[in-house]
């Protein structure tokens, strides 16, 4: 069942001008010149029921825009947008009801009291029957391990801590969908690991449909099968991980480690993806001359070290996606 239906969403900004300088900021008081910026453009896809989507894109792409005109916080400027068969900014009772939001910049938590009182007026705003309640507290407080600080005060949380409580109380009143922001944005690697975890499980056997926007991959990996990214507020991929794996896993990703420094190397069907030092990643496209060959010729005309020759990991992909995107964008 389609649970999301966006159909050419379009957000604009619109602010007044500011001029720089303390005349500036008076000619902007009297001045109502407005500036423009279209977050998101012309966007259209559809998400069913008890899907986990990972949202991705460069900064500024328009990622938390479309996240806040799903979960009702902004109004599209232009096109239709459904969520569970309404139109988001205009049913706020019913969002609150059937979303959870996770927001890193939006916390819903109560910063003086401990973190079991804040549960507790979550539980009488969201008239959330007593059986639900301590069913999905029990769950929460065991995955991810919440006893240790239950009792603090919320303002005495570290991060790691604040964030696990952040997805809890989201999730307390058993919404149909779930949307994070940045999720595991600063946190310590198995702080990561346990939210990952958390979100796999409450999507796969609670059938919660969840979509998150991340900078992380390994959050991709191992929470959502399906991808959208976008660009500049458009859309440039929609499509399964595999998929994409598979499109560019045509293309091999090789590690040479160097000698001493090659410069560029500046061969067709090679780019440099990332380098160490003297250890550089480079993407060999398959259809171009043969990884084989291409390694020969290089080992020929530089001192090479090692080479390990391995299919392109979903990093490697995206960041690849992103290069084309700005060489693109310079070109266009
Ligand atoms: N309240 C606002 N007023 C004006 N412009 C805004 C506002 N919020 C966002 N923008 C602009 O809209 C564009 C998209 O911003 P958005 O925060 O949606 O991007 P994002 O993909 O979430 O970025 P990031 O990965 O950096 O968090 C940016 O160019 C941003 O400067």
């Amino acid at each position: 069942m389609e649970i999301i239906a966006v159909e050419h969403i379009t957000k604009t900004y619109r602010q007044y001008r500011r001029f720089p300088g303390v005349w500036g900021s008076i000619r902007s008081l009297f001045t109502r010149e407005y500036q423009e910026e279209t977050a998101v453009h012309n966007l259209s896809f559809s998400i069913q029921e008890g899907e986990a989507v990972g949202y991705l894109g460069p900064n500024g792409a328009g990622k938390s825009t479309m996240i806040k005109m799903m979960s009702g916080i902004l109004v599209p400027t232009a096109g239709e947008l459904r969520v569970l068969g309404n139109v988001p900014h205009l049913a706020r009772k019913d969002n609150a009801m059937n979303m959870g939001v996770v927001f890193g910049q939006r916390s819903q938590l109560w910063w003086d009291l401990p973190v079991s009182d804040s549960f507790d007026l979550h539980r009488s705003i969201y008239k959330i029957p007593d059986a639900v309640y301590e069913k999905n507290l029990a769950f929460c407080m065991d995955m991810l391990s919440m006893q240790e600080f239950v009792q603090k005060p919320v303002r005495q949380l570290s991060l790691g801590q604040r964030m696990r409580v952040e997805i809890a109380m989201a999730l307390l009143h058993e919404p149909k969908i779930l949307f994070l922001d940045e999720p595991t944005i600063g946190l310590d690697v198995m702080a990561k690991d346990q939210i990952r975890h958390f979100l796999r499980t409450v999507n796969r056997e609670k059938k919660v449909t969840i979509v998150l926007t991340t900078h992380d991959m390994k959050d991709i990996e191992e929470i959502c099968p399906r991808l959208i990214v976008v660009n500049k507020g458009e859309l440039v991929y929609d499509g399964s991980v595999a998929e994409l794996r598979r499109k560019l896993g045509q293309e091999r990703q090789v590690v040479i480690e160097f000698r001493e420094e090659p410069g560029d190397i500046n061969l067709p069907g090679v780019m440099l993806l990332q380098e160490e030092g003297l250890r550089k990643t480079y993407l060999f496209s398959k259809h171009e001359t043969g990884v084989f060959e291409l390694v020969s010729q290089i080992a020929a005309k530089y001192y090479v070290e090692d080479v390990s020759i391995e299919h392109a990991d979903i990093e490697s992909v995206i960041r690849r996606l992103y290069q084309q995107l700005a060489a693109e964008q310079q070109t266009g």
